[in-house]
Formats: structure tokens, sequence, C-alpha cells
């Protein structure tokens, strides 16, 4: 069977704001989504939507056949599970070691009681194990997580994720903390599982190039509501300029004749 992910008429405020403004868009499964737009657009309170870190004021979330949006205990638990999350700031435990990090994502589909005991099988040390080696961190795994790099603590979190098993990995702006070049490997390491596992990838990005490069769809946001929806060589000056406005076109002018990552303005 095959699960599209839906947002039906989804909406979020806080207060007066409109963070999500009526959204509807279906996801296939194994796309790459980019998702773009100014700061204050809407993009993080969609994602978190979509995991259910936050509730709907109004529409319907759907994975095939089930109801996100109505989904409580256990199942919302088996949710979370199928739809990891990264995010800008990597959320490790900085004083616990690679390994563990990578385990605690397996805690994922637990109760809170059987996550306490933080006990784990040989099968799963073996997972977490492979899915650094993925990222070429398996030599780092019993260093402390804050010694990592920006990059290296990134990819950790892509592993972590990883072995939850998911269907659908969500990553709330994962480079904006980064250098180019570990901007890169990051990136590669989403294409990769998305490639390589079929896991769906909704990326939240600030940097239109690496949309463009990465993103077989793109999903722009302005004000709460999906402003465009296509692929790359769609995305003209003028769409450009309306999500983004003057000052945002300029820049992705420069990058055109540039290697420098486009960091549209918020
Ligand atoms: N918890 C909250 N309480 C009140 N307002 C919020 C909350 N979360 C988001 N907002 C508001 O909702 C709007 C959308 O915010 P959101 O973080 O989703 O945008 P974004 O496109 O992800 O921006 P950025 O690129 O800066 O992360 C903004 O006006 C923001 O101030």
């Amino acid at each position: 069977m095959v699960d599209v992910l839906r947002l039906d008429n989804v909406s979020r405020h806080f207060g007066e704001t409109k963070a999500v403004d009526r959204v509807s868009l279906d996801v296939q499964p194994g796309q790459f989504v980019g998702v773009i737009g100014r700061s204050g657009a809407g993009k993080s309170t969609m994602l978190r939507l979509i995991n259910r870190l936050i509730e709907p004021t109004d529409g319907r979330i759907l994975f095939g056949e089930t109801e996100v949006s109505a989904l409580r205990g256990r199942a919302l638990r088996a949710w979370r599970r199928d739809c990891a999350m990264i995010f800008q700031q990597f959320n490790l435990v900085e004083r616990l070691d690679v390994l563990t990090n990578v385990l605690i994502g397996r805690l994922a589909e637990r109760g809170f009681l059987s996550s306490m005991a933080m006990h784990f099988t040989d099968a799963e040390r073996t997972m977490a194990i492979e899915a650094l080696d993925r990222f070429d961190l398996a030599p780092q795994a019993l260093q402390r997580a804050g010694t990592l790099s920006g990059g290296q603590q990134q990819r950790v979190a892509i592993a972590k994720a990883l072995v939850q098993q998911p269907r659908i990995m969500l990553a709330d702006e994962p480079i904006a903390s980064l250098d180019p070049a570990n901007a890169t490997l990051v990136m590669d390491g989403l294409r990769d599982i998305n490639r390589d596992e079929g896991i769906t990838v909704l990326v939240n990005l600030h940097t239109l190039d690496t949309a463009r490069a990465y993103c077989d769809r793109i999903v722009a946001m302005r004000g709460g509501r999906i402003f465009f929806d296509g692929v790359a060589a769609q995305l003209t000056d003028d769409v450009v300029r309306d999500i983004y406005g003057l000052e945002g076109l300029r820049e992705f002018n420069e990058a055109v004749t540039s290697t420098q990552a486009v960091h549209v303005p918020g």
C-alpha cells in the first residue's frame, strides 16, 4: 500500500498569528521535499504539526488511512517513531557518548517506564554502529557527543533518527548552524538515506541553492500558506522575488555567479 502523507486544510494559530493557514499538501513516499520561505513563513510550525509536537487548530493530517492528528498514546508514539525529526541544534545529550546517543533513537517506540531502563540488545548496538559507520563516525562511537564538531553532531543525529527505522524524516533547518563543507556532508547524508532506504524527506532550508541542488520538489511558504509547489526549474526570478521580496532576489542573482551558499535574509 502506498502511504501518502496528506495535510488536509491544516491550520495552526498562535493568538492572532496564523502560523500555518489552511495548508493542503500531499507528499508521496520517497520524495525529497525542500520547504523554503522567509523567516516566520510557517516552515517549522508545519513540520512540528506533522510529527505532532504541536496540535493543529484546524484540519487533518493523514498518513495513508491513518488520521495522524487523532492519534493518542501508543499509536502516537508509533507515529513519532515512523516520523523522525532532526533539528538545527542537533538535540544530542552532550555528556553521553555518541553510541548511547544513537541508541536513544531506539527508545522512540517504548513507553516511559521501559525507556527508563536504557537496556539495549546486541542487535540494537549493531544497528547503531552500522548507522554511525554509514556517516563515517564509527571511530567516534565512544567519544562524548559534546566533543564532536557541529557537522559530526548533526550526522550523529541523523544516525539516531535512522535507528528508529522511520518512514519519514523531518529536518528543521538541519544545516543552518553549519559551515558549507559540513552542510554538504549532512545534506548528502539525507540524500543517501532517501535514495538507499526510500525514506521520505521533508527539510526546511534557508538556502535556496541547497534546495535546488537536493530537492526533487520545492514547496515555498509565505504567511502560513503554500505559495509555490514545484520543481527547481520552475523557481523563476519572479517566483523567488514573490517568495522572498526584492532583497532575496538580489541574493539569489548574486548566487548564480558565485559558489557561495545563498543565505536568504530572514
Ligand atoms: N510557540 C509559538 N508561540 C507563538 N507564536 C509562534 C510560536 N511558534 C511560531 N510562532 C509564530 O508563527 C509564525 C511562523 O513561525 P515558524 O517558526 O513556523 O516560521 P519559520 O518559517 O519556520 O521561520 P524561521 O525560518 O525563522 O524558523 C511566526 O510569526 C512565529 O512568530
